[in-house]
């Protein structure tokens, strides 16, 4: 996440990290949402390979005793999804948990919004990650959020935006000074409906010149329009 600020620890209990295994050590590689407790939402782009799944986290580099480290049964990736076009959208992946999560004041489950709901431009928003700090920087130890308002769709695909690039099963936040960055791909885009917090967006793509650049909005999947194909997947 680049700019924001470290988020209060374990005040968005559904995020999670995903991490892989090189050697004895993890390293965290792509954040996710925990929306069933055997069950988290992330990007497709991120689960080219996945050892664990760490709940209730907040420094991935410290152990702070709220944690529990799961791993992964099963791989859902969505069967349009082309790695070599994340312009293509599809970019979203289901994981199945070996085993179930407990869930508590640091462990909680992302609500999911109805199927089709798209928010208005300026809908209030937040990106949370563990994501670089600025552009080419390094992962931040400790979870971030930043405000991240919707861009909608009409802003987003028009001449000097993102263009045709973004389609409409994605969601546009942000575009200013603030933004997610890889590291932050995968995580959920928290927004305010109606007083709760609802996960609209999984964290795609931004721009390759750069996180944060002007008028190039953080990309994210929209997951009110995979939720027939959530449901498919006997969640
Ligand atoms: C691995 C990538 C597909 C996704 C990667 N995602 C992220 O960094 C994150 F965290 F914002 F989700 C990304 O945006 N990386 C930048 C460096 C990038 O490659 N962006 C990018 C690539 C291609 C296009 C397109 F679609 F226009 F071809 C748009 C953006």
């Amino acid at each position: 996440v680049v700019g924001g600020e470290v988020a209060q620890p374990n005040s968005w209990p559904w995020q999670i990290s995903l991490q892989y295994k090189s050697g004895s050590s993890f390293y965290h590689t792509c954040g996710g949402t925990l929306i069933r407790r055997g069950w988290v939402l992330t990007a497709a782009h991120c689960v080219d390979r996945t050892w664990r799944v760490v709940l209730g986290d907040h420094n991935i580099n410290v152990h702070e005793g709220k944690e529990q480290y799961m791993s992964v049964s099963r791989v859902y990736i969505h069967p349009n999804w082309n790695s070599n076009n994340v312009a293509g959208g599809w970019d979203i992946a289901l994981l199945r948990l070996s085993s179930d999560a407990s869930l508590n004041n640091y462990v909680q489950l992302g609500a999911l919004p109805p199927s089709g709901q798209v928010l208005p431009h300026n809908n209030n928003c937040y990106i949370t990650g563990w994501g670089r700090t600025k552009t080419g920087g390094q992962l931040s130890a400790q979870l971030k959020q930043a405000y991240l308002p919707v861009v909608d769709y009409r802003t987003c695909s028009s001449y000097g935006w993102w263009g045709s690039t973004v389609k409409d099963s994605m969601v546009c936040a942000g575009g200013g000074s603030e933004s997610g960055c890889q590291g932050d791909s995968g995580g959920p885009l928290n927004c305010n409906v109606s007083g709760r917090w609802v996960v609209h967006g999984v964290t795609s793509f931004v721009s390759s010149s750069g996180c944060n650049t002007y008028k190039k909005p953080t990309v994210f999947t929209r997951v009110s329009a995979y939720i027939s194909w959530m449901n498919s997947v006997s969640i």
